[in-house]
């Protein structure tokens, strides 16, 4: 039974312009998978991911999340799923400045009002795991792009969501940095069989996903997966990426990923 069913989605921007971003866009996702989604600039990325987010609605189509249909929610509801089944990780961090390390991570269970002891506990283990006990009491503008995505990680981490969203997660790093984080995001996705979906541009981090689909114009164009060496997928991103058009694959085809 697949975690997330995105059902025959269908979104019409209505303006002076009437926009279809998404057309009867159909795919599953599986729990444990991490799964990139890549297009074209204004292929519907970001449509889609505020449609997975619940931030925005399907005009046709539906969205199923382990059997539930958020769209029947109630706004109050819907906040608090929001704040219960998914964690996001943003291209720009979206840390709170005046807050430190640790209080930014633990913010979701403070929202929730959760038991101290709990928060402590969460805390610990993941500053941990993700090496971040060093920094805990400093503030967003004391550490480094990298230090930063791998707190905004940690904050989307600490209550256990259903799905991780991640929207060009290393767009504003450094390839040392978008490394770190990538081998840390398929860390977690092994390790805790967290389920990711990641919208990104770059077919390197693609290629740390097991499965990559391909949007055009709104619409399914492609999916490839991952069953074979990382080197031979990242080749195989870039062949689907040449057939889609829009980018600079003729840069990257003679790259060896480390
Ligand atoms: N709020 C909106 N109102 C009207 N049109 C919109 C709105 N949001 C997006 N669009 C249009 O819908 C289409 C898909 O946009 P979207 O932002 O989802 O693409 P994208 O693949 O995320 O692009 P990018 O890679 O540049 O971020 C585009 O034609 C865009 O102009």
């Amino acid at each position: 039974m697949p975690i997330l069913q995105v059902k025959d989605v269908t979104k019409v921007y209505e303006g002076k312009v009437t926009n279809r971003a998404l057309n009867q866009l159909s795919f599953d996702v599986e729990q444990g998978e991490f799964l990139a989604v890549m297009g074209p600039s204004g292929s519907g990325k970001s449509t889609l991911l505020n449609l997975i987010s619940t931030i925005d609605r399907p005009t046709s189509g539906e969205i199923i999340f382990n059997d539930m249909k958020p769209q029947s929610l109630s706004p109050n509801e819907l906040a608090y799923f929001r704040r219960r089944e998914l964690g996001f990780v943003f291209q720009d961090f979206n840390l709170l400045p005046m807050l430190t390390v640790e209080e930014n991570i633990i913010l979701p269970l403070t929202l929730d009002q959760k038991p101290v002891e709990m928060m402590e506990e969460r805390l610990k283990n993941l500053a941990k795991r993700l090496d971040l006990t060093s920094y805990l009491h400093k503030r967003p503008n004391e550490i480094s792009g990298g230090q930063a995505q791998k707190v905004a990680i940690a904050r989307a981490l600490i209550h256990e969501p259903t799905i991780i969203l991640a929207d060009e997660p290393t767009g504003n790093l450094d390839s040392n940095n978008s490394r770190e984080v990538l081998e840390l995001l398929s860390k977690i996705n092994e390790e805790k069989r967290a389920t990711i979906i990641m919208v990104t541009h770059d077919p390197i981090a693609a290629s740390f996903c097991d499965r990559v689909l391909f949007i055009k114009d709104g619409e399914f164009f492609n999916e490839i997966h991952r069953d074979d060496r990382r080197q031979t997928f990242f080749q195989r991103i870039l062949n689907v990426l040449s057939l889609l058009g829009g980018g600079q694959v003729g840069d990257l085809s003679s790259i060896r990923l480390p």
